[in-house]
């Protein structure tokens, strides 16, 4: 059935719902220590110091050894220190295997050997994490060496890949001196290069890994995280910057010092400047894009083969996508810095891509197919060569079922749109090719990790390709509203059928309750006599479960384990409006209730234990050990009215 790939994997028969298999902790993870305590360093080094005075073998390329089994494009979790330890304390060592030990020590030697100048500056225990582009290690200074661990201060070592296009790291770099070590954003010490070979060392910090805590967050915990991801997010805004790969595993949070850090600038990008006029908005949308094109010619298509070939090769091995990542960035032409400085000053690169054959989707029966949408009276503003050709502008397209595609359609421009980012919080102008993304990309992903939170859900949206990915977000939030972004945004998509929203709150609620609402019994007491039980033609789900926002069933109540306030939800609601011209900012986000009425309502107890005499840090941890209880209708009903009563008030 079209469009019900989300329902595929919450499939209704049998047992309700089943958890998405990348939720579950991999194998595959390892730990801040990798594998052992940092403590094994010195052993380590004294190998390593034997490998640095023999001459180093030229490693081939290919054979990183941080290329086995990693994914480009990958859900799972980075790896991070499990315990959430305190920066002074050693990392605990964990299930950690014998693999995990091995690769933490290849990726040390890795490093070592490649920039020799990081063995003389610091001591590097372990590996911490490892991305598409790079490993991130564990050091301390050599110099502090004589200090008691507590005492070492650490520092995060991201070592790119040597395929790693310079610009890319250069881009990276002017990032996170701009704009770093401020607002939740990940600063730089310094940046180290021996040939090809280039490292960040950055300040390090300990955080809990999401998967451990997603569930576990009460509501003032969870604000407490969306208010930090928001701050973080307008502080880079305010650049006109966008991060474009806004995921947990990005977001570092230390729960016990309740710290909070943004990282990987490694997609982020300039947001193009505006449009004028639709006359001179494609030829300045088209020059912009040939500047690209000429300036950057391979990076944008590296980025978008790694992320497509990613997808495509989910089942391969990690050193066949890095040999495909090789290949491609092999093509990109280097140039000297000030070529690199001077593309700065430019809009940023989009990535291309063909709208003319955009491939129907085969699978889950899903069709959705885009193109251009027909002009419009003053003429399309966006890579549709109209205002270069005339005669191609309204010529109509002759491809249906011709076994080419003709020759109107061939002289249309390609259209330049970024898809760079990470499935599944990828928003749907980036799903639908929309050129001139926004910081509003940023917010979507930010909505994307909330949902999961509210919901349980992790992660949430995981489509093997953007066209599935598409039709999930068609799922929970109707085709209405996707068609009529598309149109907004100039963009036509044909979907096979109809699709009612579903009612976000149902879905979380349910979501987060499935064991009581996937609950045998209860299904039980719905069956009719001959066993059988209807189920909700738009969502898929049992009609006493039935997710639809207008449900003509008459549903489970809600209301028992509500567990948010209402104005939750209409943050969450306004975080992924589909339309990013009419998305909620960072900066907006953090005025709204769902923040402020808490902040209120901290003030006047504050203010009101003042007066009973209760010392502040006493207030400050009780607020902070609330924990959440399913509320009584009745409640629920006063604290509805309540949040509604605020925002009114707000506003005014
Ligand atoms: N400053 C830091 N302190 C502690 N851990 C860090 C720090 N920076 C990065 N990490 C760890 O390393 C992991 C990978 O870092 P990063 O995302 O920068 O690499 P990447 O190669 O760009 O990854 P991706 O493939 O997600 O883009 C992070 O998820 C995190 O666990």
């Amino acid at each position: 059935m079209a469009d019900r790939v989300l329902y595929q994997e919450l499939a209704t028969t049998g047992n309700h719902y089943r958890r998405p298999r990348s939720g579950v902790g991999s194998p595959n993870m390892v730990y801040a220590n990798g594998g052992g305590s940092w403590r094994a360093a010195p052993r380590q080094q004294q190998r390593q110091q034997q490998q640095l005075h023999q001459k180093p073998n030229p490693q081939p390329l290919f054979n990183s050894p941080a290329a086995g089994g990693r994914c480009l494009v990958k859900q799972e979790e980075q790896p991070m220190d499990p315990t959430g330890a305190e920066m002074v304390g050693l990392p605990a060592t964990p299930r950690t295997t014998k693999q995990a030990r091995n690769k933490s020590e290849e990726a040390i030697n890795d490093l070592l050997v490649r920039i020799p100048d990081i063995g003389q500056l610091f001591d590097v225990h372990s590996r911490i994490g490892n991305g598409t582009f790079s490993t991130v290690l564990l050091g301390t200074l050599r110099r502090e060496s004589h200090l008691p661990d507590s005492l070492r201060r650490k520092f995060a070592i991201k070592h790119h890949i040597p395929t790693s296009h310079p610009d890319r790291i250069m881009k990276e770099l002017q990032c996170m001196t701009k704009m770093g070590g401020t607002d939740n954003v990940v600063g730089i010490h310094c940046c180290l290069r021996c040939d090809a070979s280039a490292a960040f060392v950055m300040p390090y910090m300990a955080h809990d890994r999401f998967h451990d805590f997603y569930t576990r967050m009460d509501v003032p915990e969870i604000r407490l995280y969306m208010r930090n991801l928001l701050v973080a997010l307008r502080h880079v805004h305010k650049f006109d910057v966008i991060h474009r790969d806004v995921k947990p595993s990005n977001f570092l949070y230390n729960r016990r010092r309740r710290e909070f850090l943004l990282v990987d600038f490694g997609l982020a990008q300039h947001v193009n400047p505006p449009v004028m006029g639709s006359a001179g908005t494609g030829a300045s949308s088209a020059a912009n894009n040939n500047n690209n094109n000429s300036k950057r010619p391979r990076e944008r298509e590296t980025t978008e083969a790694v992320q497509q070939s990613a997808s495509a090769d989910a089942g391969l091995g990690g050193a066949v996508k890095r040999m495909r990542l090789h290949e491609e960035s092999s093509k990109m032409p280097l140039k000297p810095v000030n070529d690199i400085a001077q593309s700065e000053m430019q809009p940023p690169a989009l990535d291309g891509s063909n709208p003319v054959q955009q491939q129907p989707v085969q699978q889950q029966q899903t069709q959705a197919q885009m193109d251009q949408t027909a002009s419009t009276a003053s003429g399309s503003k966006y890579n549709t060569n109209r205002n270069a050709s005339g005669a191609a502008n309204n010529a109509k397209c002759f491809c249906f079922a011709n076994p080419s595609v003709c020759l109107n359609c061939l002289m249309k421009k390609e259209i330049h749109a970024s898809r760079a980012g990470t499935p599944g919080y990828r928003p749907p102008e980036v799903l639908l090719k929309y050129p001139d993304q926004t910081t509003a990309v940023d917010v979507w992903a930010a909505g994307v990790i909330f949902l999961s939170i509210m919901s349980s859900v992790y992660p949430f949206f995981k489509a093997p390709n953007d066209f599935i990915a598409l039709a999930e977000i068609v799922t929970i939030f109707g085709d209405q509203a996707i068609r009529k972004t598309a149109l907004a945004l100039e963009r036509m998509i044909t979907l096979s059928q109809r699709s009612r929203p579903l009612n976000l709150r149902k879905l979380c609620l349910r979501f987060r309750h499935r064991s009581v609402f996937s609950d045998a019994k209860l299904l039980k007491s719905h069956e009719s006599v001959d066993g059988r039980c209807e189920v909700c033609r738009n969502c898929d789900q049992y009609f006493f479960n039935c997710l639809c926002e207008d449900s003509e069933y008459l549903t489970e109540p809600l209301d028992a384990y509500e567990c948010f306030p209402a104005s939750a939800y209409d943050l969450l609601h306004r975080l992924l409006e589909i339309n990013p011209h009419k998305r909620i900012t960072a900066d907006e986000a953090l005025q709204h209730p769902f923040f402020t009425a808490a902040e209120e309502a901290e003030q006047a107890t504050d203010h009101d234990q003042v007066a009973n005499g209760t010392p502040r840090k006493v207030r400050r941890q009780r607020y902070h050990n609330h924990k959440t209880v399913p509320a009584t209708p009745e409640q629920l009903k006063q604290q509805v009215a309540l949040d509604l009563q605020q925002t009114a008030i707000n506003k005014l």
